[in-house]
Protein backbone atom coordinates (compact mmCIF):
# COMPACT_ATOMS: atom_id res chain seq x y z
CA UNK A 1 0.00 0.00 0.00
CA UNK A 2 1.07 2.98 -0.41
CA UNK A 3 1.54 5.66 2.23
CA UNK A 4 1.33 9.37 1.55
CA UNK A 5 3.06 11.94 3.83
CA UNK A 6 0.37 14.14 4.56
CA UNK A 7 1.54 18.35 4.98
CA UNK A 8 -1.20 21.11 5.86
CA UNK A 9 -1.04 24.07 3.31
CA UNK A 10 0.64 26.34 5.90
CA UNK A 11 3.50 23.30 6.08
CA UNK A 12 4.00 23.40 2.47
CA UNK A 13 4.17 27.21 2.25
CA UNK A 14 6.32 26.98 4.51
CA UNK A 15 8.33 24.33 3.13
CA UNK A 16 8.80 25.90 0.00
CA UNK A 17 9.96 29.42 1.25
CA UNK A 18 12.72 27.49 2.99
CA UNK A 19 13.89 26.28 -0.23
CA UNK A 20 14.32 29.67 -1.14
CA UNK A 21 11.96 30.32 -3.68
CA UNK A 22 12.28 33.75 -3.30
CA UNK A 23 15.24 34.70 -2.02
CA UNK A 24 18.39 32.96 -2.22
CA UNK A 25 19.28 29.30 -1.17
CA UNK A 26 18.46 28.78 2.48
CA UNK A 27 19.41 25.21 1.93
CA UNK A 28 19.71 24.92 6.20
CA UNK A 29 16.09 26.31 6.13
CA UNK A 30 15.55 23.65 4.35
CA UNK A 31 16.55 20.81 5.89
CA UNK A 32 14.61 22.18 9.19
CA UNK A 33 11.13 22.55 7.47
CA UNK A 34 11.57 19.07 5.83
CA UNK A 35 11.78 17.75 9.58
CA UNK A 36 9.43 19.72 10.86
CA UNK A 37 7.22 17.95 7.96
CA UNK A 38 8.41 14.54 9.04
CA UNK A 39 7.25 14.90 12.18
CA UNK A 40 4.13 16.26 11.54
CA UNK A 41 3.12 12.78 9.01
CA UNK A 42 4.35 10.63 11.38
CA UNK A 43 0.59 11.39 13.37
CA UNK A 44 -0.95 10.72 9.90
CA UNK A 45 -4.29 12.47 10.65
CA UNK A 46 -4.56 16.05 9.61
CA UNK A 47 -8.09 16.65 8.19
CA UNK A 48 -6.82 19.21 5.96
CA UNK A 49 -4.28 16.54 4.45
CA UNK A 50 -2.32 17.79 1.03
CA UNK A 51 -1.35 14.71 -0.40
CA UNK A 52 1.71 16.09 -2.62
CA UNK A 53 5.10 14.70 -1.87
CA UNK A 54 6.41 11.51 -2.59
CA UNK A 55 4.92 8.39 -1.61
CA UNK A 56 7.27 6.80 0.86
CA UNK A 57 7.01 3.73 -1.26
CA UNK A 58 8.45 5.36 -4.42
CA UNK A 59 11.58 7.08 -2.65
CA UNK A 60 13.45 4.34 -2.72
CA UNK A 61 13.16 4.43 -6.81
CA UNK A 62 15.88 7.55 -6.63
CA UNK A 63 18.93 6.53 -7.97
CA UNK A 64 22.54 8.29 -6.92
CA UNK A 65 22.67 11.38 -8.49
CA UNK A 66 25.82 10.41 -10.76
CA UNK A 67 24.61 6.78 -11.84
CA UNK A 68 23.11 8.29 -15.78
CA UNK A 69 22.14 5.15 -18.00
CA UNK A 70 23.81 4.14 -21.13
CA UNK A 71 21.58 2.35 -22.81
CA UNK A 72 19.22 5.05 -23.52
CA UNK A 73 20.00 5.25 -27.33
CA UNK A 74 22.14 8.20 -29.03
CA UNK A 75 21.14 8.34 -32.37
CA UNK A 76 24.21 10.72 -34.81
CA UNK A 77 21.55 11.71 -37.34
CA UNK A 78 24.88 13.09 -39.49
CA UNK A 79 23.85 11.41 -42.05
CA UNK A 80 20.63 12.88 -42.58
CA UNK A 81 20.38 16.31 -45.15
CA UNK A 82 18.65 18.62 -42.68
CA UNK A 83 17.35 20.41 -45.33
CA UNK A 84 16.12 18.17 -48.12
CA UNK A 85 13.21 16.12 -46.84
CA UNK A 86 13.06 14.17 -50.28
CA UNK A 87 16.59 12.71 -49.05
CA UNK A 88 15.76 8.71 -48.53
CA UNK A 89 17.44 8.11 -45.03
CA UNK A 90 16.86 3.87 -44.95
CA UNK A 91 19.87 3.65 -42.27
CA UNK A 92 18.69 6.45 -39.65
CA UNK A 93 15.24 5.56 -40.28
CA UNK A 94 15.87 2.20 -39.01
CA UNK A 95 17.99 3.32 -36.03
CA UNK A 96 15.16 5.42 -35.19
CA UNK A 97 12.55 3.20 -35.41
CA UNK A 98 14.74 0.81 -33.02
CA UNK A 99 15.00 3.05 -30.34
CA UNK A 100 11.66 4.68 -30.58
CA UNK A 101 10.18 1.26 -30.15
CA UNK A 102 12.38 0.25 -27.63
CA UNK A 103 12.73 2.76 -25.29
CA UNK A 104 10.26 5.82 -25.96
CA UNK A 105 12.73 8.27 -25.86
CA UNK A 106 16.66 8.50 -27.02
CA UNK A 107 19.09 11.79 -27.92
CA UNK A 108 20.08 13.07 -31.06
CA UNK A 109 23.12 14.78 -32.19
CA UNK A 110 23.68 16.32 -35.50
CA UNK A 111 20.82 16.88 -35.46
CA UNK A 112 20.75 20.21 -37.84
CA UNK A 113 21.25 22.93 -34.97
CA UNK A 114 23.91 24.58 -34.32
CA UNK A 115 25.44 24.21 -30.90
CA UNK A 116 25.53 27.79 -30.56
CA UNK A 117 21.84 27.99 -30.81
CA UNK A 118 21.25 25.39 -28.30
CA UNK A 119 23.73 27.18 -25.68
CA UNK A 120 22.02 30.33 -26.77
CA UNK A 121 19.23 29.69 -25.84
CA UNK A 122 19.93 28.09 -22.69
CA UNK A 123 21.58 31.52 -21.56
CA UNK A 124 18.66 33.44 -21.86
CA UNK A 125 16.61 30.93 -20.54
CA UNK A 126 19.72 31.00 -17.31
CA UNK A 127 19.15 34.92 -17.39
CA UNK A 128 15.32 34.93 -17.81
CA UNK A 129 15.34 33.07 -14.49
CA UNK A 130 17.56 34.88 -12.93
CA UNK A 131 15.86 38.14 -12.89
CA UNK A 132 14.09 39.20 -10.09
CA UNK A 133 11.03 37.34 -9.14
CA UNK A 134 8.85 40.75 -9.74
CA UNK A 135 10.17 40.90 -13.12
CA UNK A 136 9.50 37.49 -14.04
CA UNK A 137 5.89 38.16 -12.45
CA UNK A 138 5.39 40.85 -15.40
CA UNK A 139 4.79 38.10 -17.76
CA UNK A 140 2.85 35.71 -15.48
CA UNK A 141 0.26 33.43 -16.09
CA UNK A 142 -3.52 34.73 -15.78
CA UNK A 143 -4.70 31.09 -15.40
CA UNK A 144 -7.37 32.87 -13.03
CA UNK A 145 -9.01 33.64 -16.63
CA UNK A 146 -7.55 30.07 -18.09
CA UNK A 147 -4.83 31.54 -20.02
CA UNK A 148 -1.87 29.26 -19.21
CA UNK A 149 0.65 30.88 -21.48
CA UNK A 150 3.40 32.71 -19.36
CA UNK A 151 5.04 32.68 -16.13
CA UNK A 152 4.49 30.29 -13.61
CA UNK A 153 6.28 30.77 -10.08
CA UNK A 154 7.62 27.72 -8.20
CA UNK A 155 5.04 28.61 -5.87
CA UNK A 156 2.00 29.05 -8.42
CA UNK A 157 3.31 25.37 -10.21
CA UNK A 158 3.32 24.08 -6.65
CA UNK A 159 -0.08 25.26 -5.79
CA UNK A 160 -1.37 23.78 -9.30
CA UNK A 161 0.99 20.33 -9.67
CA UNK A 162 2.93 19.60 -6.24
CA UNK A 163 5.82 19.83 -7.75
CA UNK A 164 8.99 22.32 -7.36
CA UNK A 165 9.91 23.90 -10.47
CA UNK A 166 8.83 27.38 -12.35
CA UNK A 167 8.32 27.78 -15.52
CA UNK A 168 7.89 30.31 -18.48
CA UNK A 169 5.92 28.56 -21.45
CA UNK A 170 3.76 29.69 -24.31
CA UNK A 171 2.88 28.83 -27.97
CA UNK A 172 5.33 29.50 -30.22
CA UNK A 173 3.20 28.39 -33.30
CA UNK A 174 1.35 29.08 -35.05
CA UNK A 175 1.51 32.88 -34.46
CA UNK A 176 -2.06 33.76 -33.88
CA UNK A 177 -2.48 31.28 -31.19
CA UNK A 178 0.79 33.11 -28.99
CA UNK A 179 0.47 35.66 -26.90
CA UNK A 180 3.00 37.68 -27.86
CA UNK A 181 3.24 39.70 -25.04
CA UNK A 182 4.44 37.31 -22.49
CA UNK A 183 7.55 36.73 -23.93
CA UNK A 184 10.08 38.45 -22.69
CA UNK A 185 11.79 41.38 -23.62
CA UNK A 186 14.48 40.96 -21.53
CA UNK A 187 17.18 39.41 -21.93
CA UNK A 188 17.63 41.39 -24.85
CA UNK A 189 18.69 39.13 -26.84
CA UNK A 190 15.70 36.26 -25.92
CA UNK A 191 13.48 36.62 -28.96
CA UNK A 192 15.52 36.25 -31.55
CA UNK A 193 17.46 33.76 -29.68
CA UNK A 194 14.28 31.56 -28.97
CA UNK A 195 12.75 32.16 -32.36
CA UNK A 196 15.79 30.64 -33.87
CA UNK A 197 15.90 27.48 -31.19
CA UNK A 198 12.22 27.01 -31.71
CA UNK A 199 12.26 26.79 -36.03
CA UNK A 200 15.05 24.70 -35.67
CA UNK A 201 13.47 22.09 -33.71
CA UNK A 202 10.11 22.40 -35.13
CA UNK A 203 11.85 21.19 -38.49
CA UNK A 204 13.69 18.08 -36.60
CA UNK A 205 10.69 17.19 -34.83
CA UNK A 206 8.79 17.52 -37.96
CA UNK A 207 11.24 15.25 -39.53
CA UNK A 208 11.71 12.51 -36.98
CA UNK A 209 7.64 11.77 -36.78
CA UNK A 210 8.22 11.75 -40.96
CA UNK A 211 11.16 9.30 -40.87
CA UNK A 212 9.63 7.49 -37.83
CA UNK A 213 6.48 7.09 -40.10
CA UNK A 214 7.91 5.78 -43.04
CA UNK A 215 9.90 3.49 -40.37
CA UNK A 216 6.35 2.17 -39.84
CA UNK A 217 5.68 2.37 -44.22
CA UNK A 218 3.05 5.10 -43.76
CA UNK A 219 3.72 6.96 -46.97
CA UNK A 220 4.30 10.50 -46.81
CA UNK A 221 1.28 11.06 -49.26
CA UNK A 222 -0.58 8.99 -46.65
CA UNK A 223 -4.07 10.54 -44.46
CA UNK A 224 -1.90 10.24 -41.69
CA UNK A 225 1.00 12.70 -42.88
CA UNK A 226 -1.59 14.76 -44.78
CA UNK A 227 -3.17 15.00 -41.45
CA UNK A 228 -0.25 16.39 -39.80
CA UNK A 229 0.97 18.55 -41.84
CA UNK A 230 0.41 22.10 -41.01
CA UNK A 231 -2.23 21.33 -38.53
CA UNK A 232 0.48 21.57 -35.90
CA UNK A 233 0.98 23.78 -32.60
CA UNK A 234 4.34 24.02 -31.24
CA UNK A 235 5.06 24.89 -27.52
CA UNK A 236 7.68 26.03 -25.49
CA UNK A 237 8.50 25.25 -21.76
CA UNK A 238 11.08 26.98 -20.30
CA UNK A 239 11.82 25.18 -16.68
CA UNK A 240 13.45 26.03 -14.09
CA UNK A 241 14.42 24.10 -10.61
CA UNK A 242 15.68 25.07 -7.33
CA UNK A 243 17.80 22.41 -5.21
CA UNK A 244 16.19 20.21 -2.74
CA UNK A 245 18.17 19.08 0.04
CA UNK A 246 15.95 16.39 0.30
CA UNK A 247 15.40 15.32 -3.44
CA UNK A 248 13.95 12.09 -2.43
CA UNK A 249 11.02 13.56 -0.87
CA UNK A 250 9.68 16.34 -3.61
CA UNK A 251 9.87 16.14 -7.37
CA UNK A 252 10.42 18.83 -10.12
CA UNK A 253 8.46 17.41 -12.70
CA UNK A 254 5.88 14.60 -11.38
CA UNK A 255 5.70 11.31 -13.37
CA UNK A 256 3.53 12.46 -16.34
CA UNK A 257 2.95 11.30 -20.22
CA UNK A 258 3.35 13.90 -22.66
CA UNK A 259 0.38 14.82 -24.11
CA UNK A 260 2.41 15.75 -27.30
CA UNK A 261 3.14 13.83 -30.64
CA UNK A 262 7.16 14.32 -30.18
CA UNK A 263 8.73 16.54 -27.51
CA UNK A 264 12.16 17.49 -27.56
CA UNK A 265 14.12 18.50 -24.84
CA UNK A 266 17.73 20.61 -23.85
CA UNK A 267 19.05 20.35 -20.35
CA UNK A 268 21.95 21.81 -18.74
CA UNK A 269 24.80 19.66 -17.30
CA UNK A 270 22.89 19.19 -14.10
CA UNK A 271 20.57 16.50 -14.98
CA UNK A 272 17.19 15.50 -13.40
CA UNK A 273 15.36 13.79 -16.42
CA UNK A 274 14.01 9.91 -15.70
CA UNK A 275 12.54 8.23 -17.82
CA UNK A 276 10.29 4.90 -16.80
CA UNK A 277 10.82 1.81 -18.56
CA UNK A 278 9.22 -1.53 -17.71
CA UNK A 279 8.62 0.04 -13.94
CA UNK A 280 12.25 1.07 -13.78
CA UNK A 281 13.55 4.36 -13.61
CA UNK A 282 16.75 5.19 -15.63
CA UNK A 283 18.50 8.50 -15.41
CA UNK A 284 18.79 10.92 -19.00
CA UNK A 285 22.94 12.22 -19.47
CA UNK A 286 23.00 15.09 -20.05
CA UNK A 287 25.23 15.16 -23.47
CA UNK A 288 26.59 19.24 -24.55
CA UNK A 289 24.84 19.34 -28.08
CA UNK A 290 22.38 16.84 -27.55
CA UNK A 291 18.10 17.07 -27.58
CA UNK A 292 16.66 14.57 -26.16
CA UNK A 293 12.91 13.46 -27.84
CA UNK A 294 10.58 11.88 -25.96
CA UNK A 295 7.43 9.63 -27.51
CA UNK A 296 4.23 11.66 -26.57
CA UNK A 297 0.38 10.54 -26.89
CA UNK A 298 -0.61 11.35 -29.74
CA UNK A 299 2.24 9.17 -31.77
CA UNK A 300 1.48 6.39 -29.53
CA UNK A 301 -2.29 6.56 -30.91
CA UNK A 302 -1.12 7.46 -34.69
CA UNK A 303 0.74 4.20 -34.70
CA UNK A 304 -1.36 2.10 -33.29
CA UNK A 305 0.93 1.20 -30.43
CA UNK A 306 3.87 0.63 -32.72
CA UNK A 307 5.82 2.99 -30.16
CA UNK A 308 4.69 4.08 -26.85
CA UNK A 309 4.53 7.62 -24.93
CA UNK A 310 7.37 7.28 -21.99
CA UNK A 311 6.54 8.10 -19.03
CA UNK A 312 8.75 10.50 -17.41
CA UNK A 313 10.22 13.06 -14.33
CA UNK A 314 12.52 15.53 -13.12
CA UNK A 315 14.56 14.77 -9.99
CA UNK A 316 15.71 17.65 -8.14
CA UNK A 317 19.41 18.00 -7.55
CA UNK A 318 20.42 18.91 -3.78
CA UNK A 319 22.92 21.16 -3.92
CA UNK A 320 22.56 23.14 -7.93
CA UNK A 321 19.81 24.70 -9.53
CA UNK A 322 18.65 23.34 -13.02
CA UNK A 323 17.42 24.41 -16.70
CA UNK A 324 16.08 23.02 -19.51
CA UNK A 325 13.75 24.03 -22.52
CA UNK A 326 11.24 21.80 -23.83
CA UNK A 327 9.67 22.29 -27.47
CA UNK A 328 7.11 19.86 -28.40
CA UNK A 329 4.50 19.19 -31.48
CA UNK A 330 1.19 18.46 -30.62
CA UNK A 331 -2.18 18.52 -33.47
CA UNK A 332 -4.15 21.46 -33.78
CA UNK A 333 -7.37 21.48 -31.13
CA UNK A 334 -9.71 20.17 -34.17
CA UNK A 335 -7.34 17.76 -35.50
CA UNK A 336 -8.57 14.51 -35.95
CA UNK A 337 -5.90 11.56 -34.19
CA UNK A 338 -6.27 7.85 -34.93
CA UNK A 339 -4.46 5.35 -35.90
CA UNK A 340 -2.57 5.62 -39.38
CA UNK A 341 -4.81 3.21 -41.77
CA UNK A 342 -1.57 1.68 -43.28
CA UNK A 343 -0.97 0.11 -39.69
CA UNK A 344 -4.46 -1.35 -39.36
CA UNK A 345 -5.95 -4.51 -40.57
CA UNK A 346 -7.26 -7.71 -39.68
CA UNK A 347 -4.83 -9.23 -37.55
CA UNK A 348 -3.63 -5.09 -36.30
CA UNK A 349 -7.44 -4.33 -35.40
CA UNK A 350 -7.29 0.01 -34.95
CA UNK A 351 -6.64 0.30 -30.63
CA UNK A 352 -8.22 4.10 -30.86
CA UNK A 353 -11.40 5.24 -31.87
CA UNK A 354 -10.92 8.55 -33.79
CA UNK A 355 -10.74 11.57 -31.16
CA UNK A 356 -9.91 15.08 -31.79
CA UNK A 357 -7.49 16.51 -29.61
CA UNK A 358 -9.62 18.82 -28.28
CA UNK A 359 -11.53 15.68 -26.91
CA UNK A 360 -8.70 14.30 -25.95
CA UNK A 361 -7.36 17.22 -23.95
CA UNK A 362 -10.75 17.27 -22.32
CA UNK A 363 -11.03 13.54 -21.19
CA UNK A 364 -7.73 13.03 -20.25
CA UNK A 365 -7.01 16.12 -17.94
CA UNK A 366 -7.06 13.94 -14.79
CA UNK A 367 -4.71 11.83 -15.72
CA UNK A 368 -2.10 14.33 -15.71
CA UNK A 369 -2.56 13.97 -11.77
CA UNK A 370 -3.24 10.08 -11.31
CA UNK A 371 -0.24 9.45 -13.61
CA UNK A 372 -2.71 6.67 -15.53
CA UNK A 373 -2.32 6.74 -19.04
CA UNK A 374 -4.93 9.10 -20.65
CA UNK A 375 -5.10 7.16 -23.79
CA UNK A 376 -7.04 4.54 -22.28
CA UNK A 377 -10.15 6.91 -22.81
CA UNK A 378 -10.02 6.29 -26.24
CA UNK A 379 -9.58 2.68 -26.40
CA UNK A 380 -11.26 0.66 -28.42
CA UNK A 381 -13.75 -1.54 -26.71
CA UNK A 382 -11.80 -4.98 -27.87
CA UNK A 383 -8.71 -3.69 -26.03
CA UNK A 384 -10.18 -2.05 -23.06
CA UNK A 385 -9.64 -5.39 -20.94
CA UNK A 386 -5.97 -5.73 -20.85
CA UNK A 387 -5.82 -1.79 -20.72
CA UNK A 388 -8.11 -1.62 -17.01
CA UNK A 389 -4.76 -4.07 -15.61
CA UNK A 390 -2.60 -1.70 -17.10
CA UNK A 391 -4.04 1.15 -16.05
CA UNK A 392 -4.31 -0.29 -12.36
CA UNK A 393 -0.54 -1.09 -12.21
CA UNK A 394 0.99 2.44 -13.47
CA UNK A 395 2.88 4.29 -11.06
CA UNK A 396 0.57 6.93 -9.34
CA UNK A 397 2.18 10.10 -8.59
CA UNK A 398 0.53 11.12 -4.91
CA UNK A 399 -2.74 12.74 -6.03
CA UNK A 400 -5.36 10.16 -5.88
CA UNK A 401 -7.85 12.33 -6.74
CA UNK A 402 -8.09 15.74 -8.33
CA UNK A 403 -10.76 16.65 -5.72
CA UNK A 404 -8.06 16.51 -2.60
CA UNK A 405 -6.33 19.24 -5.21
CA UNK A 406 -8.80 21.38 -5.28
CA UNK A 407 -9.10 21.24 -1.10
CA UNK A 408 -5.84 21.76 -0.94
CA UNK A 409 -5.55 25.23 -3.00
CA UNK A 410 -5.97 27.83 -1.40
CA UNK A 411 -8.37 29.81 -3.31
CA UNK A 412 -7.10 33.07 -4.75
CA UNK A 413 -10.06 33.74 -5.98
CA UNK A 414 -13.14 34.00 -4.05
CA UNK A 415 -15.45 34.84 -6.72
CA UNK A 416 -13.99 33.02 -10.09
CA UNK A 417 -16.30 33.03 -12.98
CA UNK A 418 -17.25 30.17 -14.89
CA UNK A 419 -13.66 29.16 -16.86
CA UNK A 420 -14.37 28.15 -20.22
CA UNK A 421 -11.14 26.02 -22.36
CA UNK A 422 -9.67 28.89 -23.97
CA UNK A 423 -7.57 29.31 -27.03
CA UNK A 424 -4.03 27.89 -24.82
CA UNK A 425 -5.98 25.56 -24.33
CA UNK A 426 -3.72 23.52 -26.87
CA UNK A 427 -1.01 24.24 -24.70
CA UNK A 428 0.31 20.93 -22.85
CA UNK A 429 -0.16 22.36 -19.00
CA UNK A 430 -0.89 20.63 -16.19
CA UNK A 431 -4.53 21.47 -16.05
CA UNK A 432 -5.80 23.91 -13.14
CA UNK A 433 -8.12 22.92 -11.05
CA UNK A 434 -9.79 25.72 -8.89
CA UNK A 435 -12.87 25.51 -6.65
CA UNK A 436 -14.45 22.38 -8.77
CA UNK A 437 -14.09 24.16 -11.82
CA UNK A 438 -11.48 22.23 -14.30
CA UNK A 439 -9.54 24.48 -16.53
CA UNK A 440 -7.07 23.92 -19.60
O1 LIG B 1 12.40 19.73 -17.55
C1 LIG B 1 12.45 18.61 -18.04
O2 LIG B 1 13.51 17.99 -18.17
C2 LIG B 1 11.22 17.89 -18.53
C3 LIG B 1 9.94 18.63 -18.29
C4 LIG B 1 8.80 17.88 -18.88
O3 LIG B 1 8.75 16.68 -18.83
C5 LIG B 1 7.73 18.60 -19.59
O4 LIG B 1 7.78 19.85 -19.66
O5 LIG B 1 6.80 17.94 -20.10
FE1 LIG C 1 7.18 15.93 -20.13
Amino acid sequence: MVVWIPVTGREAEEFLHSVSIRNGKDVQGASKAMKAIEARSASHHDEEVAKFLVPLTEQSTFLPHWEYCNDIPLMDLSSLDHNDHRQDATAATAALVKAAASWGVFQVVNHGLPTSVLEGAMAVTKEFFSMPEEEKQSYAQDYENGRVQGYKSTLDAFHMTRTLGSQLEYILQPEPLSIKDKWPSTPAAYKDVIEEFGKGVYKLLVRIVELLLAGLRVSKTSKTNRMLKGNLIQMLRLGSYEPCPQPEMVLGFKPHLDHTILTAMVQDDIGGLEVNKDGQWYKVAPIPGAIVIILGDQIQTITNDNFKAVQHRVVLNPNSSRNSIVCAITPSSDTIVSPALELVDDVHPALYHPYSYADFRLATFQNWYTGQEGLDKFRTQLHQGGTADQASKSPTIGLDSPLNIIAAIKPRNQNPKSIQPHQDFDFQTPILLKQGTLVA
